[in-house]
């Protein structure tokens, strides 16, 4: 039963709760239909576990900003908590520990150049290994979906151990692959029952699979840790785990060991998905911009308010983490007038925000326009919240937003991207995770000169 003056929500089964109301495979659009009966700040059980689900940017804003600290921990018992088993930056829990270990990461990611050229020098080198992909490429078909992800974990493993990888290198397929079975775990209704019902967590179920994979590509990310041990000069790190290590020593001096020696097992999988879109208006900007140029900077995009436009419009439709990192609340508080409980589960629906009607001209439709005013000028608007808001919101999103840059103006520069005639109509429908992926798609490519 739900408590006095808590948010309002679905008559609630015994044992189940609420979880008749979701489609465990995709609940997006259950969850906008419970939006729409229950108002902004609504309540769900699943099974016996009660959580809130916030909408639309005035409750968002009120959460997130407002009273950020009162909503910015994250929920300690569930499957991803026991599965990763580390402390780090994502999973943890509001404190001097997450803190600590944002501070650092933040500052070592500024050190190795973010927001300096050496940066987008790794970006482009990495680029150059897209485009060799893409030249072999010409005249056939290609299904693009795993040369990105390569692109992105490439990008992300050159910042963390100083290195690439080729792209069928066993490391980096067995880490991807590893990382999906897991997340299929999470996605599945199996993670939900994990989390709801603690008597079933020892015995032999599906999502015990998730604790094997994770143990398969922790077994290769310490080996890379123990090389690094072994080949490093305290004092002059290659790499942020060089950075780390060097950390750990100082805050041992310290005797303040709040870092750990676990790795962080986050590897940017940001997929550039293709929308039909008017690409020789981009086209067109890139050229005239780059005109005598041999590649683009990070700089560029202030004289591309065209293809930032497009750029922020393909993160606005696509959507990504559509549901945030859950979060839970660090003390009693409240929110929209309802009264929210020390520990409660909160679910940000950012999809909510990002299609809100009221705050975008076109709210329903891919069009650029949501981000150029009447002048043609790139305007991002409050409602603009992909990487979250507040204290916790997404830690990489310097880095994101410069390899979606460069990637997208390199590639658009270079190639014409053509959906293959036989392929009939591109199906937009998004297959529901931690992030919205599309299904995979076929695309053929030409040089454009
Ligand atoms: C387009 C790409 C990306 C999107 C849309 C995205 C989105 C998000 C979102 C929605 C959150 C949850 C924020 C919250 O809990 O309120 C998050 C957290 C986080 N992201 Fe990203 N992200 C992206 C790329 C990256 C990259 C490339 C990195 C690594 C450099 C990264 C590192 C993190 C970390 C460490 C957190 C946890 C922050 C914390 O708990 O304090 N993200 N991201």
């Amino acid at each position: 039963r739900r408590p006095k003056n808590f948010p309002p929500g679905p008559p609630v089964l015994p044992i189940l709760g609420n979880l008749l109301h979701l489609n465990p495979q995709n609940p997006l659009e259950d969850l906008e239909k419970l939006r729409k009966s229950y108002g902004n700040v609504y309540s769900l059980f699943l099974g016996p576990k009660p959580i809130v689900v916030i909408n639309g940017v005035k409750a968002m804003k009120e959460a997130m900003v407002i009273k950020a600290a009162e909503f910015a921990g994250r929920p300690q018992d569930t499957i991803v908590n026991d599965v990763f088993d580390v402390k780090g930056v994502i999973l943890a829990d509001y404190g001097t520990s997450w803190r600590e270990h944002r501070r650092f990461a933040l500052m070592t990611l500024r050190n190795f150049g973010l927001g300096k050229k050496s940066m987008e020098d790794r970006i482009h080198d990495e680029i150059q290994h897209t485009i060799k992909t893409l030249d072999e490429s010409i005249g056939r078909t290609l299904c693009p979906q795993v040369m990105f992800h390569n692109v992105a974990s490439n990008i992300i493993c050159q910042v963390l151990f100083g290195t690439r990888y080729e792209y069928d290198d066993e490391f980096v397929t067995t880490i991807i692959q590893c990382v999906t079975e897991i997340t299929k775990i999470f996605n599945g209704p199996w993670a939900m029952l994990y989390d709801c019902l603690p008597f079933i967590r020892n015995l032999p179920l599906p999502f015990n699979k998730a604790f094997k994979n994770i143990k398969r590509s922790s077994d290769l990310v310490l080996r890379l840790l123990n090389e690094h041990k072994n080949t490093r000069t305290p004092g002059e790190p290659r790499d942020f785990l060089d950075c780390y290590l060097d950390e750990m020593e100082k805050v041992c001096e310290n005797s303040q060991i709040t870092i750990s020696d676990d790795i962080l097992h986050y590897f940017s999988v940001s997929t550039v998905s293709l929308y039909e879109t008017d690409k020789k208006q981009c086209q067109q900007e890139i050229d005239q911009v780059l005109e005598g140029k041999d590649q683009a900077c990070f700089d560029d995009r202030h004289q591309m308010p065209y293809m930032q436009a497009v750029i922020h419009e393909s993160q606005r439709i696509a959507n990504t983490v559509s549901l945030s990192i859950f979060h839970c609340t660090t003390k009693d508080t409240e929110l929209a007038g309802y009264s929210i409980p020390k520990g409660m589960m909160i679910v940000q629906n950012l999809s909510t925000v990002l299609k809100e009607e009221g705050q975008w001209k076109y709210p329903h439709e891919f069009n650029p326009d949501n981000f150029l005013n009447d002048q043609g000028e790139f305007v991002k608007p409050d409602a603009f919240i992909p990487f979250s808001a507040g204290p916790r919101m997404c830690l990489g999103e310097g880095l994101a937003r410069m390899e979606l840059f460069l990637i997208m103006v390199t590639l658009l520069r270079k190639f014409k991207f053509i959906w293959p005639e036989d392929a009939g109509k591109p199906d937009y429908t998004p297959i529901f995770g931690v992030t919205l992926t599309p299904k995979p798609y076929p695309m053929k490519v030409q040089h454009r000169l």
